[in-house]
């Protein structure tokens, strides 16, 4: 099989020449690619197992590619258990569930192919909700690529393309939309953090949460169109304008809460951007190689050695960061340092934590005075909301402390103290940056379940002001239509629609007509 991994480009099936399943096509000749694919695309179209739809059964291997010690094949589809017959014949197929030894052979040639464990999954009971059926195979690639190949013989199979199991999942309503990106970032996450958060949105927390929404507005609406209908009808409860308005009013402070933290979730999937900033010989660099535990910045005893915004990925404390190295803040120097200077108050802007950092031992220059002064000063004034930025002063050289200076003094803001080179008070600093990292980016493992995409951001703000608009419209329509708009959003956000169940409610929740 030649899977070709620019997407819609087909997959091409390569039939063994020493066995055409097709007599009246030619064979071609041994080696020959080019003739090969060509013969294996007139197979495919003749057999028509590869025709589109989701009728198809789908197969792929499952696991990573490349030598390995377990690799997993999956396929999906009405043909599973046909194909599973085919590759353990004579045998039947093991009981749905459990793991069971079988011997895989070539259904054309009979060539023994491994001895593996089989999983026969029948549906609905499945990850897609139908038929499944997963190989456990060893991990040689010629293992692989020979069970696969014998599973592209069997008629209505075709390789699957990617994506494809999950998308048949959703179309199965195994998973919800919020499900299914919770599962790709699963498959995604590099931090502890990040893991969390996505087995979080897969396990379903925000779906389950608007779905409870989209239900609250499914009541408002229920209520207000018994009203238009039956607003003249004495069998009518009382006040059920009034209870729509208060649970909408409920709703809108929900929503407002979870959209304020609407960034964190997104930080979390993307990376906090965390800028060290200070005069010159600080000792910034030096801090940035020992988070990212490699070199990136040139660290030297001048003054002024980084110009340019240094960017890199790492991993602190469980949380996706990227960290900036930038120029020490001076004035008064030529024109390229001041360009660099330029760039990190620039890179300052952006960040959501700031490390100001100052050297302990030369707290009373003018320039260690000046950054306290202007930068930590005015950030640190900020209200510690979680919109505005947040700071971490460290103090470093602290190894130099007792032959060198006083140390800080009693009107020293809160500070860490730090010595890059000993790596004394290094444990500190990442305790300290977990808690604020955690602010940031919203702590996975306890708060709320988090925003994790601009669509979910999207689709709640659409839903709040839509909400605006009915406790604006005088008309009972209108304001019904709303609603309408709000439940919209929500449903969307998790990928489904329908209105049917607005009837089922408004007869299960009031007694009209008796
Ligand atoms: N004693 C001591 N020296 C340190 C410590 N951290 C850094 N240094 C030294 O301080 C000097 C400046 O370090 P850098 O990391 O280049 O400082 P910087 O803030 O990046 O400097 P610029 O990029 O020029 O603004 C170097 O000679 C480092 O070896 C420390 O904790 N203790
Ligand atoms: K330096
Ligand atoms: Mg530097």
């Amino acid at each position: 099989i030649v899977h070709s991994p620019i997407r819609p480009h087909p997959c091409f099936l390569l039939v063994p020449a020493s066995e055409p399943p097709f007599p009246h096509l030619q064979t071609p000749d041994r080696g020959d690619a080019v003739w090969n694919v060509r013969w294996a695309l007139c197979t495919r179209r003749s057999s028509g197992a590869l025709a589109p739809g989701s009728g198809a059964t789908i197969f792929a291997l499952s696991s990573g590619q490349g030598r390995c010690g377990v690799a997993v094949i999956r396929t999906s589809g009405p043909a599973s258990g046909h194909a599973l017959r085919i590759l353990t014949a004579p045998r039947d197929l093991p009981p749905a569930r459990h793991a069971s030894l079988r011997l895989l052979s070539d259904p054309r040639s009979g060539e023994p192919l491994d001895r593996a464990l089989v999983l026969w999954f029948p549906g609905p009971k499945s990850f897609t909700g139908e038929d499944c059926v997963e190989f456990h195979v060893h991990g040689g690639p010629a293992v692989v690529s020979g069970v696969l190949q014998a599973l592209g013989s069997v008629p209505g199979l075709r390789p699957a393309e990617a994506g494809e199991f999950t998308r048949r999942a959703f179309a199965h309503g195994k998973l919800n939309l919020t499900e299914v990106e919770g599962l790709a970032d699963l498959i995604h996450a590099e931090t502890e953090a990040q893991r969390r958060q996505a087995l979080r949105q897969l396990d379903g927390e925000l779906g389950h949460l608007c779905r409870g929404w989209a239900e609250t507005l499914t009541k408002a609406l229920a209520h207000v169109e018994a009203y238009i209908d039956f607003g003249e009808d004495d069998n009518l409860e009382e006040g059920v304008l009034e209870q729509a308005g208060i649970e909408v009013r409920a709703l809108e402070v929900a929503l407002g809460a979870h959209l304020r933290d609407a960034r964190r979730g997104q930080r979390l999937r993307s990376g906090a951007h965390v800028v060290v900033t200070g005069p010159p010989n600080a000792g910034k660099s030096s801090l940035v190689n020992l988070l990212s535990r490699k070199p990136v910045s040139i660290v030297s005893p001048e003054p002024g050695t980084t110009r340019d915004v240094l960017e890199t990925p790492v991993d602190l404390a469980g949380f996706p960061v990227l960290l900036s190295d930038t120029a020490g803040l001076r004035e008064g120097v030529g024109p390229v340092e001041q360009e660099g200077v330029r760039r990190a108050r620039e890179r300052l802007e952006q960040a959501d934590l700031i490390l100001a950092m100052l050297d302990a031992s030369d707290l009373t220059s003018p320039s260690s005075c000046n950054f306290l002064a202007t930068v930590v000063a005015s950030v640190g004034a900020q209200s510690p909301s979680d919109s505005s930025q947040r700071v971490l002063l460290v103090l470093n050289k602290s190894d130099l402390l007792s032959t060198e200076g006083p140390g800080p003094g009693p009107d020293m803001p809160p500070h860490l103290l730090l010595s890059c080179v000993t790596g004394e008070g290094l444990d500190g600093l990442l305790e300290a940056l977990r808690k604020e990292l955690a602010a940031v980016c919203g702590d996975p493992s306890t708060g709320p379940p988090l925003l994790t995409r601009a669509r979910h951001q999207y689709h709640l703000q659409g839903c709040l002001d839509a909400l605006g608009h009915y406790k604006q419209s005088k008309d009972l329509a209108l304001a019904a239509e709303a609603l309408r708009v709000a439940r919209g959003h929500l449903t969307r956000l998790t990928g489904g629609g329908g209105t049917e169940e607005i009837l089922d409610i408004i007869f299960r929740d009031f007694c009209v007509g008796k």
